[in-house]
């Protein structure tokens, strides 16, 4: 059997998987969770996919109990702000697209669309997050989409079982710090064993497979399964495993963030329920509003820019809030461990990979992993097809969300830097430069996207193409020989269903407020 687990570190990952695990096999496992009290966490403000309601029903864990204590807000789409033109954006909305005669909203939208914002004319978010409002009425209730909240849901399935049957219609943006730390109570409540300490060697058998590893202050820890959560060092899948490292930077140059946490008045401010990137000369600045401060950051590529100029752009952006806050330089490693599982090692969490946060993956590509691995879970014989199977489908995760990442760049309308016109002129992978060429005259769908599951459905690239757009569109041909009455009729039943809401909806930091008793 495998029932001994051995987790080492104590960010996102560590405390996630610690957590989940419990929550999966109770007492029928040991968890044993090793974090340095020295090396710090990736601790920046995290914006999420709405699939990570997923996780937290799964721990049995309420809004109202979770959401306080991690500073949490809402977040009903990404809003792109400048990557067209300056003043220009778009959002990337948690919204089911709408079909009319078998065919998407969007491209009866390019054959006749009612105004020039796709975003507005085709789903209801937009509205909501121009206007601030909260996706719950103050009595708790969620707003009336296509998502029924209390409709029976089919339960225990994994994210990639749940797309296209519906869509949740909002994500979080909470701090990654203080949900370790929520995740903590949570997993040594059920029995995890927390450690504080530097493992400081990884000792193998004579087959290659980790022994155990060794603590500074609490000897040797051994374990049948060991799950390495110490991020971008990688320390046993990369280090003592010799796992290679497979770089993206040919296609996603960003490697670096600086990244400040700014102190705000929420009640005069207001909360926007979205994360925002914007585009600025070398990269772009995420912001993501949580209850009491806003986390913002600058991604950008070392070779266009230096850290000084990074900070001083990310300071000029945010004003003179910013003047007495402390700046994070971070080094991004992009990319994914060649195998995320090997022998009796799986990395999870930044070990097994990262793409810049423009779409906010990360948690995603934990919770990804994390289910999976329950799903391959090893028995003593360790068979290779269950390995075998957890590496395909982490590796499709990561390898689809950066052609999305890419088509972000190649679809950008900025080209007025030399990085943004190298984003132009760069290598695209053949099998996405044979796609991009089909979306110009069919819109993505299920048949021409990136052909595994990968966390994003077809409309979301439709978003992006649409709202960064560069790459030329058009209407599929069979509409202009098709009556447009029905499509008219949606877009106006959006327009009016968009007025209803922002008028009734309270504004995210009312609701909050409430939540909070303030
Ligand atoms: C700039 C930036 C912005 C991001 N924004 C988002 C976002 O908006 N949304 C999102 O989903 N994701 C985002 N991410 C990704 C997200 O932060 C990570 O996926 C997440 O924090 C997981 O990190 P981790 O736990 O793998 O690693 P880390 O946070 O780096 O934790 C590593 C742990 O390992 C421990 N450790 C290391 N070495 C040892 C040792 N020798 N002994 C004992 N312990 C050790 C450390 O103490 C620490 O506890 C972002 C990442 C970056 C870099
Ligand atoms: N798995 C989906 C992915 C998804 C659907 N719509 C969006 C919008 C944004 Cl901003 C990110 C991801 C997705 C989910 O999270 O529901």
């Amino acid at each position: 059997m495998v029932d001994n687990v051995v987790i080492v570190g104590g960010g996102t990952a560590g405390w996630m998987t610690a957590s989940y695990l419990k929550a999966a096999f109770a007492d029928r496992i040991s968890v044993t969770l090793v974090e340095s009290g020295k090396i710090g966490t990736i601790g920046v403000g995290e914006a999420t996919f709405s699939d990570i309601r997923h996780f937290f029903e799964f721990l049995d864990l309420r809004e109202e109990d979770w959401m306080p204590a991690c500073n949490a807000t809402y977040k009903l789409a990404v809003r792109f702000q400048d990557w067209r033109r300056p003043g220009h954006h778009f959002y990337h909305p948690f919204e089911q697209m709408r079909s009319v005669k078998g065919f998407p909203l969007t491209d009866w939208w390019l054959q006749s669309g009612p105004t020039d914002r796709f975003d507005k004319d085709c789903f209801v978010m937009a509205s909501l997050c121009d206007a601030g409002r909260s996706p719950r009425y103050l009595n708790g209730s969620l707003l009336e989409q296509d998502f029924v909240e209390g409709a029976e849901e089919p339960v225990g399935l994994t994210m990639s079982e749940h797309q296209g049957k519906t869509q949740f219609p909002y994500a979080y943006h909470f701090e990654a710090a203080l949900l370790a730390k929520y995740l903590t109570g949570y997993s040594t409540d059920r029995g995890v064993r927390h450690i504080v300490d530097e493992v400081e060697d990884v000792r193998l058998d004579e087959r290659g497979w980790i022994d155990h590893v060794l603590t500074k202050e609490h000897g040797e820890l051994h374990g049948d399964l060991f799950i390495d959560c110490t991020g971008f060092r990688g320390m046993l899948l990369n280090k003592a495993l010799e796992v290679p490292f497979v770089s993206y930077q040919d296609t996603l140059p960003n490697d670096s963030a600086v990244a400040l946490q700014v102190p705000l008045d929420m009640k005069k401010v207001g909360i926007r329920p979205c994360t925002t990137a914007t585009t600025r000369d070398a990269g772009w600045i995420w912001t993501i509003p949580l209850f009491g401060r806003i986390g913002t950051g600058y991604v950008y590529a070392k070779d266009y820019c230096t850290p000084e100029e990074a900070e001083r752009t990310l300071r000029e952006f945010v004003g003179p809030e910013a003047a007495e806050v402390e700046a994070n330089h971070i080094r991004m490693r992009i990319g994914r461990s060649a195998q995320s599982w090997k022998n009796n090692c799986v990395g999870i969490g930044l070990t097994s990979g990262f793409v810049e946060p423009l779409e906010s993956t990360g948690i995603f590509f934990i919770h990804h992993a994390i289910e999976q691995l329950v799903k391959h879970f090893p028995a003593a014989d360790w068979r290779p097809e269950l390995r075998d199977a957890y590496n395909s489908a982490v590796a499709h995760v990561m390898d689809g969300v950066r052609e999305f990442l890419v088509v972000h760049y190649l679809g950008a309308g900025r080209d007025d830097t030399q990085y943004w016109k190298d984003t132009k002129t760069r290598e695209v992978p053949d099998a996405l430069a044979e796609r991009i060429e089909r979306w110009k005259v069919q819109l993505p769908d299920s048949e021409n996207v990136f052909p595994y599951y990968h966390g994003l459905p077809p409309y979301s690239y439709m978003c992006i193409l649409l709202g960064t757009g560069a790459i030329p569109l058009r209407p599929s041909p069979a509409l202009s020989l098709t009556d447009e009455t029905a499509a008219q009729k949606e877009f106006a039943a959006i327009r009016d269903k968009a007025r209803h809401l922002v008028d009734t909806l309270p504004s995210q930091y009312e609701y909050f407020a409430a939540m909070r008793g303030a």
